[in-house]
């Protein structure tokens, strides 16, 4: 067979093999969150590398909640609408509410674990914390519901990346951090968990845990390709948590926690069904008052539910508790 004709071959294939490009930030967890896409997309028989892309989030210090929307995403959202890559692979909690309509989130893979975890000294529980202890958590939700837990912890501001802020126990500098577990997960660090939290003391922040694998709306070929990575209940949890988040108008720096899962219940007659089980609160940020809502309802309403616990949050006053606590919701993004 000649040169000419094998090349002749592959023109002639249908969906002809291009690279496809993926958009990641360049810290350890976002390169091994992309690198599981790129692996499941080559194992399906699709070429694919990464592209690091540097964002702002990644080169301002300071706290988040500073420096704007989007920190973590927007340069990732810019080189895929250009062009210059084909997917963005984002941690899904950084991405704000607003959906540009040129993008679309094409799959969901399955979700990590979403509890926050702590990190604290001499394999330490929060209940063995003695009163005074410095804990590292920049998140409002986190630094208001960890205060609301009343056992006298002094909060200390955290940033950087994951081994900077476990670097922070290590050097005494802090008695505790408390970070998502999905991360330490992700990096193989669980091992330096001393407790996962549970949700009933501390909700994570909606969609904390899960990826988002992001498309552009008029590229119906490589969505077709990252389709089949989606995991359907891992994305009925997340679009539950984001309906919340975005009813509620507030952003990832809000204290608002959220979580939905798919638990199993069963009907009259004795049969197993699956249901989608959505809690969410609103929390002042000192901590001194919490509130709590929740739902239970078939998979295919998780929009509806959610919007419904955010709606019982807000006819029980959460507009003003956070208001209250000068959070702008407009200014509102992703630190958490
Ligand atoms: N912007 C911070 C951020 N974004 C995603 C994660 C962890 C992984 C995840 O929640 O998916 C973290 C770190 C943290 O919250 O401790």
């Amino acid at each position: 067979m000649s040169t000419e004709a094998a090349s002749a071959t592959r023109i002639d294939a249908p969906g002809p093999r291009r690279t496809l490009r993926i958009g990641t930030r360049g810290s350890v967890l976002a390169t091994t969150q992309a690198g599981t896409v790129r692996d499941a997309l080559v194992a399906a028989g699709h070429p694919a590398e990464l592209v690091i892309i540097t964002t702002k989030g990644d080169v301002t210090p300071g706290p988040v909640q500073r420096i704007g929307v989007g920190v973590f995403t927007a340069e990732l959202r810019e080189a895929l609408l250009n062009g210059d890559v084909d997917i963005a692979v984002h941690s899904y909690k950084d991405l704000p509410t607003f959906q540009d309509p040129r993008l679309v989130v094409a799959a969901v893979p399955p979700r990590e674990d979403p509890r926050d975890a702590l990190v604290a000294r001499d394999g330490l529980v929060l209940g063995e914390l003695p009163p005074g202890s410095k804990v590292g958590t920049s998140a409002p939700r986190r630094r208001a519901q960890l205060a609301a837990l009343g056992l006298g912890l002094g909060l200390e501001p955290l940033r950087g990346n994951i081994d900077t802020r476990i670097g922070k126990v290590d050097s005494g500098e802090l008695d505790a951090i408390v970070i998502a577990r999905a991360g330490l997960s992700r990096i193989g660090r669980l091992d330096r968990v001393t407790e996962a939290l549970e949700p009933v003391q501390m909700l994570p922040a909606p969609s904390q845990g899960a990826l988002a694998v992001e498309c552009r709306a008029d590229d119906p070929e490589t969505i077709a390709l990252v389709t089949p990575l989606d995991d359907t209940a891992s994305h009925a949890a997340v679009i539950a948590e984001r309906s919340l988040l975005a009813e509620l108008e507030a952003g990832c720096t809000a204290p608002v926690g959220a979580l939905a899962e798919i638990v199993s219940s069963i009907d009259d007659d004795g049969r197993v069904f699956e249901e989608l089980s959505v809690r969410g609160c609103a929390a002042a940020l000192d901590g001194s008052d919490v509130l709590r809502a929740s739902a239970v309802g078939a998979p295919e309403r998780a929009e509806e539910l959610g919007r419904a616990v955010a709606r019982e949050l807000l006819d029980l006053g959460a507009k003003g508790l956070m208001v209250a606590d000068g959070i702008v919701p407009e200014q509102a993004t992703a630190d958490d």
